[in-house]
């Protein structure tokens, strides 16, 4: 049993900020993102990626459109500095994009991180420290000036070694680390204190990073300090205020989202929330967010199969099969009433394609990006009537009327329970052949026949039927082709049998395309039996479901 927690974990007092703004603000336009897979992501992983990981995770960051990758922590290792500089030297930076890395405040690291730069057209250079109490009493074991000074120092090296490399096209970065749990006063004074060494303007612009470096509190929360920080600090309308959420309460997408309706204008985060823990902010999901808000999210996961590939083989993790718009399950339903509504949905999309999307427990189309339809229904115990309809249509053209997609369910029903597993596409298709007669060959038949139509409206039908290898001629009278068909097997089988239902429909909009009848019979002891044909002639097809009905009713009653 858990312990009492009172005591040793304390709330997370509320941020005093008078009449906020942000629960009243929408999201409307896209913040600009910054991908730091190269970085935090990689910097989490049991085996960091070699340059070839690396390139080929920069190359998908590329193509899925980002402006702003973090690419390393050049002074950590051989590889994330050879990294960089390969990425200069082989001229694989788009004139478009900026590189940005990472720096602790201390002159030795800075000094390599500069020296992995030489050359770069554009660049972020992001320093940070962290400010948390915490951190200045356990780690540095430092003051609250001691802290400012070690940024301040770190700030005005880093300035000097910028103005020595002007080909350069450079961006500054601070980030308190550990923000969301320093008080906001002494963060707000620190990146104060950073930006009046960097004198934020358009020819060296500035972002401040405000990082939620291990989820504390609620989503609020985070929202006020950035309200908070927003409103306070001196040259807001200078920088670029940019968060950066960790996940480690599973509320990292809630603090980016209210983080920008509190005034941030950049997020950091890494594809399918990778990174330290339980991970930085996914960026996947926030962009996708967007766009199911008709906001244009500014990247590209058109293939989001193919992303997911290349992030998995990277980052050597799966992605979760339920993760937000990129888990393999997420547009599959298994539940009756689910299927029952998302069939209802594409049906009448189908009569008017481009209206606003509603399909019923889907909030994107899996088109949008680059997914089928094949897996939105799947089929289980718990599915109902119109997960196997979906699936006979979807496959292989038949809509299935009502009644028959009730009969059906029940067949299924009884093979999903008997056995608990799923039923794939093969196996249902497998079973509506067996069960509605659509063998090969057909225990009953149909070889030639014909109708002669007389004046008195009234039509002669004869036939000749194969069963099990032998041959029975019949002949009947009606008012119809079918009912002359009934006439004829009502004497030839001793039967009381006549049609309940029929339909018929083409497979396809093609003129040489065949066509399906279903027919429902009844029988003298109440019996129902359903028969399917399928033929290029319809009136084959309507004589073969009457067939096929009739020879399912003597199956079961075993005189066949
Ligand atoms: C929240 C984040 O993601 S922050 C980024 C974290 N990422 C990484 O650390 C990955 C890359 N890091 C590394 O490879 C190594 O830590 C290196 C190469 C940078 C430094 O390694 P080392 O010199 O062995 O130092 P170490 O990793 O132990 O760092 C701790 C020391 O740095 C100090 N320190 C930590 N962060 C900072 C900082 N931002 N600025 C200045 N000093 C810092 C600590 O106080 C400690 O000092 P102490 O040894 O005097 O007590
Ligand atoms: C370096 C900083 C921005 C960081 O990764 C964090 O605080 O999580
Ligand atoms: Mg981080």
């Amino acid at each position: 049993m858990l312990t009492q927690p009172a005591g040793k974990y304390l709330p997370f007092p509320p941020v005093k900020l008078d009449a906020r703004q942000w629960p009243s603000n929408t999201l409307t336009r896209a913040p600009r993102w910054l991908s730091t897979d190269l970085r935090d992501g990689n910097q989490a992983l049991a085996e960091p990626m070699d340059s070839r990981r690396k390139l080929l995770f920069w190359d998908l960051l590329l193509q899925c459109g980002f402006k702003e990758i973090e690419v390393a922590f050049p002074s950590a290792s051989q590889t994330d500095f050879n990294f960089v500089r390969q990425l200069i030297e082989e001229q694989r930076i788009p004139d478009d994009v900026s590189i940005q890395v990472l720096t602790q405040a201390r002159s030795d690291l800075i000094e390599r991180t500069f020296a992995a730069l030489q050359g770069a057209k554009n660049a972020t250079l992001h320093l940070y420290n962290a400010t948390a109490p915490v951190f200045r009493r356990l780690v540095f074991r430092q003051s609250k000036e001691e802290i400012i000074q070690l940024a301040v120092s770190a700030a005005k090296q880093i300035r000097q070694l910028c103005e020595e490399q002007p080909d350069t096209h450079w961006t500054f970065e601070y980030s308190p680390e550990t923000f969301c749990f320093t008080e906001l006063d002494f963060a707000l004074e620190i990146c104060e204190a950073v930006a009046e060494i960097w004198q934020p303007c358009a020819a060296r612009p500035m972002i401040i990073n405000l990082p939620a470096t291990v989820e504390v509190s609620t989503p609020n929360v985070y929202a006020d300090q950035i309200e908070y920080f927003c409103r306070h600090f001196t040259r807001r309308a200078e920088v670029c205020i940019s968060v950066h959420p960790h996940n480690d309460r599973g509320t990292g997408i809630a603090c980016a989202e209210l983080a920008m309706l509190a005034g941030a204008d950049r997020v950091e985060g890494c594809l399918f929330g990778n990174g330290e823990r339980t991970g930085n902010v996914d960026l996947v999901t926030l962009a996708l967010n967007l766009y199911t808000q008709g906001v244009p999210p500014g990247l590209d996961f058109s293939q989001m199969k193919q992303v997911v590939d290349v992030v998995e083989q990277c980052n050597q993790l799966p992605v979760h099969p339920r993760h937000p718009y990129a888990g393999e399950l997420v547009f599959t339903a298994f539940s009756g009433s689910h299927q029952d509504a998302i069939k209802k949905g594409f049906a009448a999309r189908q009569q008017q394609p481009e209206t606003r999307w509603e399909v019923p427990y889907l909030p994107l189309d899996p088109a949008d990006i680059g997914c089928s339809y094949e897996a939105v229904i799947r089929v289980n115990s718990q599915s109902g009537k119109s997960g196997a309809a979906w699936m006979i249509e979807q496959n292989h053209g038949l809509t299935l009327p009502r009644a028959l997609q009730q009969d059906f369910s029940r067949r299924v029903q009884q093979q999903t329970d008997t056995h608990g597993k799923e039923m794939t596409q093969a196996s249902i298709w497998q079973l509506f052949r067996e069960a509605y007669g659509l063998r090969d060959p057909m225990s009953v038949a149909l070889g030639e026949y014909s109708s002669q139509s007389q004046a008195n409206g009234q039509l002669n039908f004869r036939a000749e039927l194969l069963m099990g290898g032998k041959r029975k001629a019949l002949c009947g009278r009606g008012n119809g082709l079918l009912s002359g068909a009934v006439d004829a097997l009502r004497q030839a089988f001793d039967l009381p049998l006549s049609i309940q239902d029929y339909h018929e429909h083409t497979l396809g909009q093609r003129s040489d395309s065949r066509s399906v009848a279903y027919i429902r019979c009844t029988f003298d002891d109440n019996q129902a039996a359903w028969g399917v044909g399928i033929d290029s002639d319809v009136s084959r097809a309507s004589l073969q479901a009457l067939l096929n009905a009739l020879a399912n009713y003597l199956q079961t009653r075993r005189l066949l």
